[in-house]
């Protein structure tokens, strides 16, 4: 069994849980009485390179990556350096996240969130929707084709926009025939955990220009988010680097200087 099913295995039992806890006609409700989300894909088109920073406490690739006591206070680290938008990880068995760390961030910071998690059914995304997020990942490899487009069109009409990750260029194909304008290409090979970014320089090309690129894993300074840049990278996905360190909102502001700068302001 791959790693990623394994994932899927776990997520699919604890949303029963859930599911069995709270009713899919309760989250309805509660959504009924919350703002619309914000406009993410205006913030991603936004001049420059953007900057995604994540909430990651842990990682199937590394194990315990940062003991985060405050997701909140480490959300408002990342707004304070210029993040424009704030990704939380909700998975809990493998990454040890949760949908109370999205609640805690969603009311610390305005910025914009995105649930990340293995999406694989419209309930998950009305609890993004309750806990605060305006976004929400869908991997294109955890989904079937007819899925995948549900998913799609399902958060939309939700409000929330779809980050559609990709890892090989049939996936890149999927993504685009499902209606993606935000697709992400992960770096990290779900098979082996291993990033290589040359997988965004070689799919990149294939995501047609009206498109938003997002170059996801492997961001470990400013010089990795000049290389996916230059591949052609709208906004890159940084998780471990901005927890590992002892100075995340110093290391946010790093990466957002370097995509300020002037040669890459015009790219959308
Ligand atoms: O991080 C992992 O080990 C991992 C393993 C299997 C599936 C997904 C995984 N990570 C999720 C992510 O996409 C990253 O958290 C995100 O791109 C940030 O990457 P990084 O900056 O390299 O932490």
């Amino acid at each position: 069994m791959s790693v990623l099913d394994e994932i899927i295995d776990g997520v699919r039992a604890d949303l029963a849980e859930r599911q069995a806890a709270a009713p899919l006609d309760r989250l309805k409700e509660q959504a009924a009485t919350l703002p619309w989300p914000k406009d993410v894909v205006a913030a991603l088109r936004a001049p420059g390179v953007q900057v995604i920073a994540e909430v990651k406490r842990s990682s199937p690739s590394k194990g315990a990556l940062a003991a985060i006591a405050d997701p909140a206070a480490l959300a408002r680290d990342y707004a304070a350096g210029g993040a424009c938008m704030i990704s939380v990880l909700t998975e809990q068995r493998r990454f040890g996240g949760s949908l109370a760390d999205l609640a805690a961030v969603r009311a610390a910071v305005e910025t914009p969130l995105l649930r990340k998690d293995f999406v694989v059914s419209s309930y998950q995304l009305w609890e993004a929707r309750v806990h605060g997020a305006d976004a929400v990942l869908l991997i294109v490899a955890a989904l079937s084709q007819a899925a995948l487009v549900s998913l799609v069109e399902r958060a939309e009409s939700l409000g929330l926009t779809p980050l559609v990750e990709v890892h090989t260029e049939e996936e890149v194909e999927r993504a685009l025939d499902a209606g993606a304008t935000v697709i992400g290409v992960n770096a990290r090979d779900l098979k082996t955990l291993k990033v290589d970014r040359e997988t965004f320089t070689r799919l990149s090309p294939l995501i047609p220009d009206d498109r938003i690129r997002i170059a996801e894993s492997g961001v470990r300074g400013p010089h990795d988010l000049l290389a996916y840049a230059s591949a052609g990278a709208d906004a890159v996905l940084v998780g471990e680097s901005l927890v590992v360190g002892r100075k995340p909102r110093e290391a946010v502001a790093d990466l957002v200087t370097a995509g300020a700068h002037p040669a890459l302001r015009d790219r959308h």
